[in-house]
């Protein structure tokens, strides 16, 4: 739960702003109405993710509530009454995230949506890559200041490999020109890999050179920045273009995700599998496992349906934990698939130590145990169909020998040892 300052001396707005950040389940506001409050909340306890202070309140008239926010560090989001460009300037040079003005719900909106921005930021990797130094160290502190986790490259050459070594960086800045590899070629050789097709890019060119900007887009990027930017401009594009990239995100989730147990559904494993397939290099050292829960009907009998509904959830949530870097799908039912190019040793240990905590483990609130049946095929196949119907029969041959055992070839037993 993250914990938001609201220092407003207006009782309806300090309830609107409340209401609007705590609909979101993850916030909680501490609300202060003047400045006495908010000096002894924040000298009490200084964890808060943001502040939302009025610029001008009975026992702070000249904005001392946002001079106490920002000795404090904190993200600080001004509200004021009235628009004026010398006291908005003034107070982005200060250091302040926005400056909204009290006009309507929607100027609320803004504020609830920004501190919920904050919140994704902090686990939301960027990528700058510039070699001028001071430009550099420019973007990164506006980006640190919206909460974002920042990397850096000199060129695109570094940035290559520092997205390799970071395979969860969400979104690269770049500029156009800079020695070995300039952000046109980045851009161009990140969209040939499809697994930076969602990549955020957005591009950096000199003021008012449109053939600049538009030979980035046309080479792949999603927008541009041309500099000098002013601060709003800055991060209202950046946080327009990761929306986007999130909305895709949701929707492809739910095209691809099991409802219940949100591990993939049959759709996307079919999909993977052309890629898995395609190549001999990968095709030789996939392994399929079917995994099935014992005696699932009983537990829907014994406990109801609802259990068993959030037995399937804790299952496939312990099989996350165990098989992190592979490929998990609800084939239907209680019969889960893994698909993994992990090395034989490594994934069969993964598949014992699997079968152990299903063991152990005290499923729902009734704290019950249960066992799974699992069969594997490890062998080299023309298709994942065919690796499917042999993984299917070995785990139709462990629950015929007693379940609770695992079939990697002919042979069922307690734990995965290769045979
Ligand atoms: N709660 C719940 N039950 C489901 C769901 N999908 C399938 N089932 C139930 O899962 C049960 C599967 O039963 P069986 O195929 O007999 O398998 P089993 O009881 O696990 O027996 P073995 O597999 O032989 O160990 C059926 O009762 C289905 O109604 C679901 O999404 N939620």
């Amino acid at each position: 739960m993250y914990k938001v300052l609201v220092v407003e001396d207006s009782s309806t707005v300090r309830k609107i702003v409340n209401k609007l950040i705590e609909d979101n389940p993850h916030f909680t506001c501490d609300l202060c109405e003047d400045l006495a409050e908010a000096k002894s909340a924040l000298e009490s306890d200084n964890e808060y993710l943001a502040a939302i202070v009025d610029l001008n309140l009975p026992d702070a008239p000249n904005g001392e509530s946002v001079e106490l926010a920002l000795s404090y560090n904190l993200p600080t989001i001004v509200l004021t009454g009235n628009f004026d460009e010398f006291t908005r300037a003034q107070l982005l040079d200060q250091g302040v995230l926005d400056y909204i003005t009290k006009e309507s719900r929607y100027s609320y909106l803004q504020v609830s949506k920004l501190v919920d921005r904050l919140r994704k930021n902090l686990t939301t990797k960027v990528l700058v890559v510039e070699d001028s130094k001071t430009s550099r160290n420019h973007i990164c502190s506006l980006l640190r200041k919206f909460q974002f986790q920042v990397h850096e490259a000199n060129d695109g050459l570094e940035a290559l490999e520092v997205l390799d070594n970071h395979r969860d960086i969400k979104m690269v800045i770049a500029d156009h020109r800079m020695p070995n590899m300039d952000g046109y070629e980045l851009v161009r050789t990140i969209r040939h890999e499809k697994r930076l097709q969602d990549l955020v890019f957005i591009g950096l060119s000199a003021s008012g050179d449109s053939v600049l900007t538009s030979k980035f887009i046309k080479s792949g990027a999603n927008d541009f920045l041309s500099k000098p930017f002013y601060h709003e401009e800055f991060y209202c594009r950046i946080m327009q273009n990761l929306e986007s990239q999130e909305m895709i995100q949701t929707i492809r989730n739910s095209a691809n995700l099991d409802p219940l147990t949100k591990v993939y559904n049959r759709r996307f494993l079919y999909e993977k599998a052309d890629e898995l397939f395609s190549r001999k290099a990968t095709r030789s050292n996939v392994i399929v496992s079917m995994i099935d829960a014992d005696n699932f009907k009983g537990v829907n009998d014994t406990y109801g349906h609802k259990t068993g509904d959030v037995l399937l959830q804790e299952f496939s949530a312990l099989m996350k934990d165990y098989f992190p870097d592979d490929l998990i799908v609800r084939y239907g039912g209680e019969e889960f698939t893994v698909v993994s190019v992990r090395p034989p040793k490594v994934y069969l240990s993964a598949l014992s130590a699997f079968m152990d905590a299903v063991r152990t483990t005290q499923f729902t609130n009734h704290k019950f145990n249960i066992t799974c049946s699992i069969g594997v095929c490890a062998e080299e196949h023309p298709s994942l169909e065919s690796q499917l119907e042999v993984a299917d029969a070995r785990l139709y041959n462990a629950k015929r020998a007693g379940r609770d055992q695992i079939m990697l070839r002919d042979t069922a037993s307690k734990s995965a040892q290769l045979v």
